[in-house]
């Protein structure tokens, strides 16, 4: 086996903290920990040593532990420093580490990587633990826990055992093509696909909402100029995130306000009044509000008082889309309209109420297919499901066709698992963790 570098990163966020964590990890650990701070510990005991520079000056008061191979997080020799938080002790240790031999700062996401080549994990559970760390909701949190404890994992690993077992019933088949076949293994074969291709179509049924739910629902705020659309934004962000007047197309660019409402994550979108107009840059406004709003999760038209002719086009609002009343304080809005004040703060609790309602429902119907990903590998192992069960219609002579797709179906899951062709995912999954992970 090659020897693989031994690398290093701070596993906390740099700046001024009261404790900063260093990790390190692989075969040149131990020595690494023995320069640093003089005998090696017990394993998986925190211990309190000075650290040393490489001239022995002493750097910091530290807490360390060790972790032996085959009981670490990499899967290798490694240890953690739990120094001083701070710039001045962070970048000394650091120096004194990168001047051990063989050692080198690691790449984002490479201690995980190194956890997945050692079977310590796998890439769904990698995935949902990058997840964790990105989380910014209790919504993202639970689900990216649940991620990385393996729910999709589970499932897709049952899926394969029973398509496995397919396929070895048909090549049986194809085995004793010219003898008598024992019984009739169509009933059983059939009933492992169906079942098979039932559960990935439900899991793929919820998947729409897990993508949703791990990179935020889009709500946009659309209407007629001066209908109260940005200061409505700002009531709901709590700061002055868009600029507001009494000029009526005020707006031009959509502005994205992120929100954490009840657990879930929302980007809020502010868009340009929407008016035929004779200003070519309103206009360029007015079509990004349209195809933005169009693309969002959840319409929320605002009306003004007074403002009967308008309405929200008929094509516009959506199932859950909402139609508000603006500006209560000084009106009545239109009929079955929410009635709604971004400056009294009147009916703003409901409002939020009701996107949240909205949201909610959307996302309990999420799976554990949460990234697209997983979903195009899910829908091409169905496709290779539907043409096998094509196949195995046809008769005998087309068996080693069905067992093909069966085959094929397989390795979409396996895929799906990280088993194989692995590498060319694992460059794109590990550039969007942290350093230190
Ligand atoms: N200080 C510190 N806190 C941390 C971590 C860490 O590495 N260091 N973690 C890191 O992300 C998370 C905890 N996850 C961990 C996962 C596995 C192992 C580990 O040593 N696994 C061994 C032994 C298992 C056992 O004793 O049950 C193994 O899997 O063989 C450690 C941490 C969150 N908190
Ligand atoms: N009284 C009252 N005035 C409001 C309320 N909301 C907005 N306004 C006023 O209405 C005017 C227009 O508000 P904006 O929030 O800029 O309207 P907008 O929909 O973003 O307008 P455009 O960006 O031009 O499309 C401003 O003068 C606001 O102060 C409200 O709830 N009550
Ligand atoms: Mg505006």
């Amino acid at each position: 086996m090659e020897t693989r570098d031994t690398i290093f990163a701070p596993a906390t966020a740099r700046g001024r903290a009261a404790v900063s964590i260093i990790r390190v990890s692989g075969p040149g650990a131990d020595a690494a920990l023995a320069r640093l701070c003089g005998a090696i510990p017990e394993a998986r005991r925190a211990v309190l040593r000075i650290l040393r520079g490489p001239e022995g000056d002493p750097i910091d008061r530290a807490l360390v532990i060790r972790f032996e191979a085959g009981a670490s997080f990499t899967g290798e020799n490694s240890f953690e420093i739990q120094c001083h938080g701070g710039r001045a002790v962070l970048a000394a240790v650091l120096d004194a580490l990168a001047s051990c031999p063989g050692l080198r700062l690691a790449e984002p996401g490479e201690f995980t990587r190194r956890a997945l080549e050692n079977g310590r994990l796998d890439l769904l559970e990698a995935e949902g633990l990058a997840d964790l760390v990105n989380a910014e909701t209790e919504g993202q949190r639970r689900q990216a826990l649940r991620a990385m404890r393996g729910a999709l994992g589970d499932q897709a690993a049952a899926w394969r055992t029973s398509l496995i077992r397919a396929r070895a019933l048909v090549e049986a088949v194809m085995d004793f093509a010219d003898e008598e076949v024992p019984e009739d293994v169509g009933p059983e074969v059939s009933a492992l696909i169906d079942q098979t291709a039932t559960a990935m179509r439900l899991a793929l049924a919820g998947a729409a909402a897990a993508e949703r739910v791990r990179e935020g629902f889009e709500v946009a705020l659309v209407g007629a100029p001066n209908a109260g659309k940005s200061t409505l934004l700002n009531a709901l962000a709590r700061r002055e995130a868009a600029i507001t007047s009494a000029t009526a197309g005020t707006t031009r660019d959509v502005i994205e306000v992120q929100m954490d409402l009840r657990g879930l994550p929302v980007t809020l979108l502010d868009t340009a009044g929407l008016r035929e107009t004779a200003d070519d840059i309103e206009a360029i406004g007015v079509a990004r509000a349209r195809e933005r709003a169009d693309a969002a999760d959840l319409r929320i038209w605002l009306q003004a008082p007074g403002s009967a002719g308008i309405a929200p086009p008929e094509a516009w609002l959506r199932e859950g889309d909402l139609w508000l009343g603006s500006m209560a304080d000084v009106g009545d809005g239109p009929e079955g309209a929410i009635p709604v004040s971004a400056r009294t703060g009147e009916g703003l609790d409901r409002l939020i109420d009701r996107i949240a309602s909205e949201l909610e429902s959307r996302a309990a119907g999420a799976s554990a297919v949460v990234r697209a990903r997983h979903r195009k590998a899910l829908e091409a192992g169905l496709a290779h499901l539907d043409r096998a069960t094509l196949w195995l219609g046809r008769g005998e002579a087309l068996l080693d066709l069905a067992a093909e797709e069966l085959r094929l179906a397989s390795a979409m899951l396996e895929t799906l698992l990280g088993r194989v062709d692995a590498e060319r995912v694992l460059d794109d999954i590990f550039a969007e963790f942290c350093l230190g992970k």
